[in-house]
């Protein structure tokens, strides 16, 4: 699992315990999902379809750092289902959890298209 996207936890992220707002985290994950998936599938017409059970384990404090961790688990035809990890960029502490995150693929008419990936791939090999 690649960790590509660091935060630091600020004032304006916290709930009223003082620790990270699950809410922003969300978000943060969601825009990662996608950006991944539009890296991946070259297309920018994706949405999130599904959200498997998140697991927050610890709460990040203000002033921490953390960071994303996403990795592809499925190519489907139209989907791509992607698995999510959040830590502590020092303590390497688990933050979250997420087993399942299903992107779709879409076509210029808004509906599922086909993808045609079948595996990972890695932009310096896609210049070559
Ligand atoms: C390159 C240039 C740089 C560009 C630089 C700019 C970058 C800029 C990035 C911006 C990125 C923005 C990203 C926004 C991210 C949101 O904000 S998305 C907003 C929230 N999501 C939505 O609004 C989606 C609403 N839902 C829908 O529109 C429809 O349900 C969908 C997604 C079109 C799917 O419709 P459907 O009838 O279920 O379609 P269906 O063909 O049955 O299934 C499609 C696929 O989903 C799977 N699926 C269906 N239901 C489920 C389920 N419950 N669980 C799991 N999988 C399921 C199916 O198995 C199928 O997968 P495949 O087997 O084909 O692989």
């Amino acid at each position: 699992m690649n960790f590509h996207t660091r935060k630091w936890v600020k004032p304006e992220d916290l709930n009223p315990n003082g620790t990270l707002f699950g809410g922003s985290l969300l978000a943060w994950i969601d825009e990662e999902a996608a950006l991944y998936t539009v890296v991946q599938l070259e297309n920018k017409h994706i949405v999130t379809k599904f959200i498997s059970e998140i697991n927050f384990i610890s709460a990040p404090r203000q002033g921490d750092i953390i960071e994303i961790g996403i990795e592809a688990v499925e190519f489907g035809r139209t989907s791509l289902t992607l698995r999510c990890e959040v830590r502590n960029k020092i303590t390497r502490e688990n933050i979250l959890s997420i087993d399942k995150i299903t992107m779709v693929n879409l076509g210029e008419d808004g509906k599922p298209a086909p993808h045609g990936k079948t595996k990972i791939e890695f932009v310096r090999d896609r210049l070559q």
